[in-house]
């Protein structure tokens, strides 16, 4: 057991929402099992394994480098798209391999969808980015419904309502964040992969995403890396630190990791000591 000072290394303040969800019984949706993730001859992740809980918040914290965004785009393979990358060992999503052959990464992206740290709207109207999901996969109903309940989702929809063939790219930094949410809502996915999202943003807008995931949770699983400490204790049930050579170290209840973490390690990355 770690030994620290004080009562609590970082405040763990619960909600309201973390606590209707913390009443919920964890259900796997998301299992990795030995994964080993490589670029060419250097290993990025080494022997993860861990399981993801449906509609709850995970939090994935660890020093740069350490193999975090990585974990993240092997998620819903977006490392396919990195040449060097090579993946071993399994991951699956709702019992079945996202490496399996017959996989369409399209549509397992449609499924878990992500956002990425700096927003990135396409230069097209506010309603033909969060359309453009459906649009591509031919989808030509109820898309003006649909797109209404994204942007609702997403808590955007009240300040966007009267603008919607405006450019996407003439809102906020924030708004444009929330518009990105929107769009990776409106396929319908089972899980938001949040790669720091709040890390581009001013206080106010981060703090309004960080209202938003709460807000997700009871309706999709949420993954999120984030540099920020204080954040993911915030926001999150479950936290996995990773650090340095892509090691999962723990994973645990958010609170216990922030508040009782059985590594010194950790503690020690809690802390500040290094990282
Ligand atoms: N496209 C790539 N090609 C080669 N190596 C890569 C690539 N992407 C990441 N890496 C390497 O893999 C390791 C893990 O990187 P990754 O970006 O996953 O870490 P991270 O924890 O998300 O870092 P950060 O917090 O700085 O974003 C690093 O050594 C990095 O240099």
């Amino acid at each position: 057991m770690a030994q620290h000072e004080s009562d609590s290394l970082i405040t763990t303040e619960v909600s309201a929402a973390e606590t209707a969800r913390s009443e919920i019984p964890d259900e796997t949706v998301l299992r990795a099992e030995e994964l080993d993730v490589y670029y060419g001859e250097e290993q990025a992740l080494d022997d993860v394994t861990i399981e993801i809980p449906d509609r709850k918040v995970t939090a994935i914290i660890g020093p740069s480098g350490c193999g975090k965004s990585t974990f993240l785009r092997c998620i819903n393979r977006m490392n396919d798209q990195i040449p060097s990358c090579r993946v071993d060992g399994s991951l699956a999503f709702q019992g079945k391999d996202v490496y399996d052959e017959d996989v369409d990464p399209v549509a397992l992206r449609r499924k878990i969808g992500m956002v990425f740290q700096k927003p990135n709207p396409f230069p097209k109207s506010i309603r033909d980015n969060v359309a453009y999901g459906l649009t591509v996969q031919g989808k030509t109903e109820n898309v003006d419904e649909r797109v209404e309940e994204s942007l609702r989702a997403a808590a955007l929809w009240d300040e966007v309502n009267d603008q919607l063939d405006s450019s996407g790219l003439d809102l906020s930094g924030g708004q444009q964040q929330r518009l990105c949410i929107a769009r990776a809502i409106a396929p319908d996915p089972e899980v938001i992969l949040m790669d720091e999202p709040t890390s581009a943003l001013d206080p106010v807008a981060a703090s309004k995403i960080e209202d938003l995931i709460a807000d997700l949770a009871e309706e999709y699983t949420v993954v999120i890396v984030t540099h920020n400490m204080q954040q993911a204790a915030r926001i999150s049930d479950k936290t996995a630190v990773f650090l340095t050579g892509g090691n999962l170290v723990e994973y645990d209840d958010t609170a216990t990791i922030f508040e009782d973490p059985e590594h010194d390690r950790v503690e020690d990355y809690i802390t500040g000591k290094f990282g």
